[in-house]
């Protein structure tokens, strides 16, 4: 496979080198707007922030629909508007291939506080990289997307490819109305689609190219404890009452054992099995086990088999046991983080957590944790499994509180095929700008749009991330380096002309054999 860049692609990839400060002043006036979809009061700016995405696609050209989801309800019965979804496209040329981009442009909630080094509504470059909340999850990319698309316009060249994007504010809440909206643009919008391509994840590694194939899903749980209808003082009444609290984290340390295994019976019964020639994917990829620890900050992972001494003599006098022994454990780990599912608990609403000290006893807390989950789970077992669990360790505290378990989020896995023509044209593309093959990989994370489209339109997706293993994705410091920004811009372009040829050639193909 040839690695070199053609006349066409050199000249593109200068184009965006020299322009790179205006993709960078781009990022900073989109960072600037604190868009977080979590966060109900500042549900006004994720609106303003679609308004200027929309008016970007229009400078691009694009015909853009700002579609209209109406309103959700909040569990304390307020109504919110939904931020409109925007459909956009530029081309009708029924000689190309249409690809479809989708991203997001909300983000999770930041504050200074939290332990930010800068303001996290300020993109701020320091070392090459550009600090701020949704630098690389998502806004970077989508804004990559965008330029790459210009680039071609701007060099006056022919766009290789229809483009389509589906842009959203509310992914990070659970992407509310976007499933029905693909049922019933299914036959419009859609009905010309090819591909489908999505850059909301990151890489394996911090330096090395990866293309993503597979996502796990999430349940996401309330579990509400409630006493009264309000707070008691510590002193007056502690100890003689059922405290909501105490129930409520007996509760939630039921769930995990210290080894990571999930509690609730039943649960990893649907677990796919692990297929040989998956296991064999699993042995090629790069992982550098300090690495992702120092990205999290941790020193030892749960599956981070650490040698004892016993071991570490046996591995000295036999060499591949060494070997088998290491690439166990780092194939143990990616296991877990991609396609065995985990539990994670996220928070207590209605718990004291402020600074200093408050004698109360809460009267009603509500626990928050989600179960990544992968195929073949399904979501209603996880469910019924879940409730009928938490209930089983409730009734045996003989409290007198009130239980309440509720699951108000739950998006599916997804996994494609890496044998797609996506595939071939992305990793020739990655070949091409980082000189290197990208490592075949899944992610952890969820994005719920990924199966729906998948399963409603039938077309092909891939995830194509250009962000690192050390953005930091929902964390303090969110990053993209301007090198990952810049090269990114330069991928998702080279992207266009490859799936372009590819498709062209698969065409012929398909002709080839109806005229025999
Ligand atoms: C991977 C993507 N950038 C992301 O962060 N997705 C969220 C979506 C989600 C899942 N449950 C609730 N929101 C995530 O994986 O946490
Ligand atoms: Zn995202
Ligand atoms: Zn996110």
């Amino acid at each position: 496979m040839s690695s070199s860049s053609s006349a066409l692609e050199t000249e593109i990839f200068q184009y965006i080198d020299l322009h790179q400060n205006v993709l960078v002043e781009n990022l900073e006036e989109w960072v600037a707007v604190e868009s977080d979809s979590v966060q109900p009061g500042l549900r006004k700016e994720v609106i303003r922030m679609m308004a200027l995405v929309a008016n970007r696609l229009k400078v691009l050209g694009a015909t853009v629909n700002s579609v209209n989801l109406g309103s959700h309800q909040l569990p304390d019965g307020q109504n919110l508007p939904l931020p409109p979804v925007i459909l956009a496209e530029l081309g009708k040329d029924p000689q190309k291939p249409t690809v479809c981009f989708y991203g997001h442009v909300d983000v999770q909630p930041a504050k200074k506080d939290d332990g930010w080094k800068t303001d996290p509504y300020t993109l701020t470059e320091i070392n090459g990289n550009l600090y701020g909340r949704g630098a690389t999850d998502n806004k970077g990319p989508v804004l990559a997307w965008i330029y790459a698309v210009e680039t071609f316009k701007a060099l006056k060249l022919a766009m290789p490819v229809n483009f389509k994007f589906v842009i959203e504010g509310m992914e990070e809440a659970g992407s509310l109305g976007l499933e029905e909206l693909l049922e019933e643009e299914k036959r419009c919008f859609f009905a010309d689609v090819d591909y489908i391509v999505i850059s909301d994840n990151v890489w394996l590694s911090n330096r090395k190219p990866a293309l993503t194939y597979g996502t796990r899903g999430n349940a996401c749980f309330f579990v509400e404890v409630e006493s009264g209808d309000k707070d008691l003082h510590s002193g007056t009444f502690g100890g003689i009452i059922h405290e909501p609290m105490t129930d409520l984290i007996a509760l939630l340390d039921s769930l995990v054992d210290p080894t990571g295994h999930i509690q609730i019976p039943g649960i990893y019964d649907n677990v796919a099995a692990l297929r040989e020639e998956e296991r064999k994917l699993y042995e090629s990829i790069e992982f550098d086990l300090e690495e992702h620890k120092n990205n999290c900050r941790v020193k030892k992972f749960l599956y981070d088999t650490k040698k004892n001494r016993l071991t570490w003599l046996l591995n000295i006098i036999i060499l591949p046991l060494v070997l088998f022994d290491e690439r166990y454990s780092l194939e143990e780990i990616l296991l877990h983080l991609w396609r065995y599912p985990s539990l994670s608990i996220h928070g207590i609403e209605g718990a004291f957590h402020e600074p200093g000290i408050k004698t109360v006893i809460p009267a009603k807390v509500i626990g928050k944790f989600s179960i990544r989950q992968v195929p073949h789970m399904d979501l209603s077992v996880v469910k019924q499994q879940v409730v009928e669990y938490l209930e089983n360790v409730f009734s045996k505290r003989n409290s007198p509180n009130k239980l309440k378990v509720s699951m108000p989020l739950g998006a599916k896995p997804w996994v494609a095929d890496i044998n797609d023509p996506l595939y071939i044209a992305a990793r020739r593309a990655a070949r091409t700008v980082f000189r290197e093959d990208p490592d075949f990989i899944r992610d952890g994370s969820t994005i719920p749009i990924a199966r729906m489209f998948q399963t409603i339109t039938q077309k092909s997706v891939i995830m194509l991330p250009i962000g690192a293993a050390d953005d930091g994705e929902h964390s303090q410091n969110e990053k993209i380096s301007r090198y990952n920004y810049v090269e990114g811009t330069k991928v998702f372009a080279a992207f266009l002309l490859e799936i372009s040829k590819l498709h062209g050639q698969l065409q012929e193909i398909s002709n080839t054999k109806t005229d025999n």
